[in-house]
């Protein structure tokens, strides 16, 4: 079982199986790729083109090459796994999504986003919008979930009047 793990994780065209069984490697971390990136960065003098705004760019021009290899397919659902890619179209996968990446966490660092830290912090935010025992199941918006009016608010009504409660 760890070794497919492995395997998988060091061959982005192995099969991917089903998303409970698939992990990423413990390394490297997001920031040795910062590391790694940043000095690959300052090794070309690329530091010039690397401004908040142009990374963006980057970054969009490459989701969209990982939509490139979505779009026509036969199969547009493509399920957990990419049942039917080739490896050859793993492999494209792998370097579009790694491009991705690359982007994002320049873009963060040049926005200084500690970019692990504010994830983990979004994903409080994130359970705390999508409480899971009423979220379970329903793809609506947070706002759906958020309590409703208080008792003194449903007696005297809404404070602000440009704003009725719903
Ligand atoms: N100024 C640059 C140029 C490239 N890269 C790095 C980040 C990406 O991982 C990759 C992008 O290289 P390309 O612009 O050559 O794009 P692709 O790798 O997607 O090649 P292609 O456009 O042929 O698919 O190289 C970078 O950090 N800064």
């Amino acid at each position: 079982q760890s070794h497919l793990k492995i395997s998988e994780a060091e061959d982005p065209g192995a099969e991917g199986g089903t998303p409970g069984e698939f992990t990423f490697s413990a390394d490297p971390s997001l920031e040795d790729i910062r590391r790694l990136q940043a000095e690959f960065v300052a090794e070309r003098g690329w530091g010039r083109f690397h401004q908040p705004r142009k990374l963006l760019l980057a970054l969009v021009g490459e989701v969209g090459e990982v939509a490139e290899l979505f779009q026509w397919r036969a199969d547009p659902e493509a399920r957990a796994g990419l049942p039917g890619w080739a490896p050859g179209e793993r492999a494209a996968l792998a370097e579009e999504l790694s491009d991705v990446l690359l982007y994002l966490v320049s873009l963060a660092q040049q926005c200084r986003v500690d970019l692990p830290r504010a994830a983990l912090r979004k994903l409080d935010q994130n359970r705390a919008r999508y409480p899971a025992d009423r979220a379970h199941g329903s793809a609506r918006k947070y706002t759906h979930y958020q309590a409703g009016p208080t008792d003194a608010q449903r007696r005297d009504g809404p404070t602000d009047p440009c704003c009725p409660q719903d």
